[in-house]
């Protein structure tokens, strides 16, 4: 198993996303012996997972039962244990599109936080593409090194235990994109600049607060960054029901001009207010929250031309 490769058999060592419903999933370590609790039962990894395909019904011991699913960066950002906020699929699938990542791509990014977007990032730009992801807070740069080895995508990151503000990003004239995911962004902008390949690249700061997004922008244009762009990404979730709606009464087929064709038959006239069938329709429909909440965070794009 590896998040960036499929397998088709559960071995010992993989991580797997047991799932119990859309609401209820969780991220477990195949280990032989070992067992794991849930709400229907206990799932034994020896006889239960290892050897078995990714994706199989699995019965726990009370008789209820859970798929086992091969992790994907979507699903460990759903399910991953949280030790900072983190970006979710939306604004990463946004970031990716903008970033212009792919296979092959050089990208830095700070801090690593709890390894949520490194995850995609890593999926992306595999098989022959590189991070260089910079945390300051020691534990936490630790426990992603841990996490990439143990996802098998360790060849793919090299993680640094620095203040990108003062040291960097720890490498120099080799990015096609930077991300920042930071407090003060704007104190970075410098290292990303320096960060770059010669032909430049694509940077993305994301901020919860505008008023940093504000700063970002001033350092932007201050280092000669182009095209710089703040967008939200919002969810517009429709609600998909079936409405009954009044039919206008138009008055009856064919019109009410009973002498202009002299040879038209006349329509059978039953006036719509009195013919139920003509009276209402119902149809299906979707319409938009009126209220939409989910502020996660601005995302400011910006290029870095070649020099
Ligand atoms: C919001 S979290 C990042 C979440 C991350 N994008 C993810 O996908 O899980 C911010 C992280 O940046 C780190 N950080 C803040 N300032 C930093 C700096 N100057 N240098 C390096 N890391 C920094 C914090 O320790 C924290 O882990």
């Amino acid at each position: 198993m590896s998040f960036v490769e499929y397998s088709e058999l559960i071995q010992e060592g993989d991580v797997v996303i047991i799932f119990l419903g859309h609401d209820s999933m969780m991220p477990i370590k195949v280990e032989s012996g070992a067992q794991t609790q849930t709400r229907y039962g206990a799932i034994r990894h020896s006889t239960d997972l290892i050897g078995r395909r990714f994706g199989s019904k699995v019965t726990c011991s009370k008789g209820g039962w859970v798929y086992v699913l091969h992790p994907t960066p979507e699903l460990w950002t759903v399910n991953l244990p949280h030790r900072t906020q983190i970006p979710y699929t939306t604004d990463i699938a946004n970031i990716t599109l903008m970033l212009d990542l792919k296979p092959g791509s050089i990208v830095c990014e700070s801090g690593t936080g709890s390894g949520s977007l490194s995850h995609a990032i890593l999926r992306t730009i595999a098989p022959n593409g590189h991070l260089h992801t910079v945390e300051f807070h020691a534990q936490r740069a630790e426990k992603a090194t841990e996490e990439f080895r143990d996802h098998k995508v360790g060849h793919l990151v090299t993680v640094r235990n620095q203040d990108v503000c003062k040291e960097g990003f720890g490498v120099l004239g080799v990015a096609d994109a930077v991300f920042l995911d930071i407090p003060s962004p704007w104190e970075a902008i410098i290292h990303a600049k320096k960060a770059f390949k010669r032909r430049g690249g694509r940077l993305c700061s994301f901020s919860p607060c505008i008023e940093q997004v504000q700063r970002t922008c001033e350092a932007l244009l201050d280092h000669g960054f182009e095209e710089i762009c703040t967008l939200e990404v919002l969810q517009r979730v429709h609600d998909v029901r079936s409405v009954t709606l009044p039919l206008p009464d138009f008055g009856p087929e064919g019109g009410t001009d009973k002498t202009k064709i002299a040879s038209d038959p006349l329509p059978e006239e039953v006036p719509p207010s009195t013919n139920p069938s003509y009276s209402s329709v119902t149809c299906r429909t979707a319409t938009p929250p009126r209220e939409m909440a989910g502020h996660t965070g601005y995302l400011t794009f910006a290029t870095k031309p070649r020099g």
